[in-house]
């Protein structure tokens, strides 16, 4: 037990029983990933006890084995804390199986880009107008306007409601289930039960990796119960929404295809999906603008010509302003909130260059390894340049057979790849544009010095999504012209939302 196959690729040396165990950091794992692919090659392996991890640091391989071969290397390893915390309930978790397909239908379909393009759009532009006008009232409390936005652009999609402020359940809901379940997940923050079954018999008392993967479990629970049973609540008032939720019940409304508990779940990880994750990367952005002056100053320049001061940017002018779809990228490559991407496992033994992948083996493709290799020049700047040759959205270069040229790893790889990306990347475009469209940032000066207190860009919560620790910054709005831009706007986008207002009890 612990020890390699020699024809397995390259990895650290083994010792018996744990094999590589006793090697992986308690935190930061992401980063070892880098130092043992330039040790060990690209395409390494770990040992885990009887079990085997291949980490695909390599563009090349990561088309020729997840895109080309999705047949076998779409399913996921088993989980015995995620089992804990979701009791076998949650698509990311699931193997790639007909209740797997039913659900991952169900994303794509509402989130195709002919849904976003020609319906939710509307929500997304409402939602960015008032983003606009919390930051003109309250710009110190950027970072929950933020978090609130991808939250309630997500909850009106999905369950109808909209959050107006943080304080809102449909707002703040999802981020008390995720500071949860990301810290239970962290790779290396759990003793090793999946290799080790006999671990699973550890008493609970004596285990509080256990005890809170099971209170996450619970937020879980309670937080999506909650949502679905405030939907039901309102359906029996005779209320239908125009939202996915809804859909679904009248859809489903002789028979559910699956539990209450994974139909709760199933709603409740888009949000989980869309929220975080989406605000991880904005978040990431605001950082870098007030780090980066110049980035500012060139996107600017593009939307002002454009745009002027009378008009917010639009969707449509995504080819008339390269330069915001190259920030959204770089800020995916940069600081990439699924550090370590989502582990996928292989069905049966396969070859790649003459080294064998044994069947089961977990499969790993380390975004942040990828985007901090020697292929890219002063890999810590924040350069968006790095990007104006690719002016497509990231589904374009996913799918393509072109893998050299591939933008980034941020959404995963293969038949698991991220079902919500085409509505990631229209959110992070348009709320970009329009922050940069209507406001200044820059990082906050010391009120008895004056001095600029410079942000740590390394400054990130652990776990397996990464978003920055709460900070400061100056937001200050460009001119009185886009204030009374973003005043005139108001009304229409308030108007708008009325009908996923939160209903009183
Ligand atoms: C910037 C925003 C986002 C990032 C960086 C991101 C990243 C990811 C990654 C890395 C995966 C794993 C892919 C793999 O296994 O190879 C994933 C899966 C997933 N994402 Fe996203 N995501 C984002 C936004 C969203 C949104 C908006 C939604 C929902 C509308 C969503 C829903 C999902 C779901 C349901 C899965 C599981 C898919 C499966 O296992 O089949 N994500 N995402």
């Amino acid at each position: 037990i612990g020890k390699r196959d020699p024809r397995m690729p390259k990895g650290p040396p083994t010792i018996p029983i744990l094999g590589n165990a006793h090697l992986v950091p308690p935190e930061g794992l992401f980063k070892q990933f880098r130092s043992w692919a330039k040790e060990y090659g690209p395409v390494f392996s770990l040992k885990f006890g009887p079990s085997n991890m291949i980490v695909l640091c390599d563009r090349k391989a990561i088309h020729a084995l997840l895109d080309k071969k999705s047949n076998i290397y779409s399913d996921r390893p088993h989980t015995y804390v995620g089992q804990l915390l979701t009791k076998g309930d949650m698509i990311a978790l699931e193997q790639m199986d007909d209740h797997w397909r039913l659900k991952r239908k169900v994303v794509a379909h509402n989130f195709s880009p002919k849904q976003l393009d020609e319906k939710h759009f509307k929500v997304q532009e409402a939602e960015a107008t008032m983003l606009m006008a919390d930051l003109l009232n309250d710009p110190k409390g950027f970072y929950n306007h933020i978090r609130r936005y991808t939250a309630s652009v997500a909850s009106v999609l999905i369950f109808g409601s909209r959050g107006a402020t943080f304080d809102s359940f449909w707002a703040h809901g999802v981020y008390d289930v995720m500071s949860k379940w990301t810290e239970a997940m962290e790779p290396g923050a759990n003793p090793p039960v999946d290799e080790y079954p006999l671990l699973q018999w550890v008493p609970l008392w004596l285990a509080p990796w256990k005890r809170r993967a099971i209170l996450a479990g619970q937020t879980m629970d309670k937080v999506w119960g909650e949502a679905v049973n405030r939907v039901q609540k309102r359906r029996a008032h005779g209320l239908r929404r125009d939202c996915i939720t809804d859909t679904l019940l009248d859809e489903w409304k002789d028979g559910m295809p699956i539990s209450q508990h994974s139909f709760n779940n199933l709603v409740g990880e888009l949000v989980e999906g869309a929220a975080d994750t989406t605000a991880a990367q904005l978040l990431t952005l605001v950082m870098a603008f007030a780090k980066n002056p110049r980035v500012q100053k060139r996107a600017q320049e593009e939307i002002d010509k454009v745009c002027g001061t009378e008009r917010f940017p639009l969707w449509s002018d995504f080819k008339d302003i390269p330069y915001i779809n190259a920030i959204v990228k770089e800020g995916m490559r940069w600081r990439p909130v699924a550090v370590t991407g989502s582990p996928h496992r292989v069905r049966e033994d396969d070859y790649y260059q003459g080294m064998l992948i044994p069947k089961d083996s977990t499969i790993i493709v380390p975004v942040w390894a990828l985007h901090h290799g020697d292929e890219f020049d002063d890999e810590n700047e924040f350069r968006p340049e790095r990007y104006m040759g690719h002016s497509k959205l990231a589904n374009d270069y996913a799918g393509s057979p072109d893998w050299a040229n591939r933008d980034h790893y941020g959404y995963g790889a293969g038949r698991r790849i991220c079902p919500g990306m085409h509505f990631a990347e229209r959110n992070m475009w348009r709320v970009t544009a329009k922050l940069l469209w209507a406001f200044e940032f820059a990082e906050p000066l010391d009120p008895k010095t004056g001095k600029v207190i410079s942000l740590d860009p390394d400054a990130y919560n652990r776990g397996i999504l990464q978003a920055p620790l709460p900070y400061n910054v100056q937001v200050t709005p460009r001119s009185p012209q886009h204030v009374q831009t973003i005043k005139r706007e108001i009304a229409a986008a308030k108007e708008f939302l009325k009908p996923w207002e939160e209903l009183k009890d």
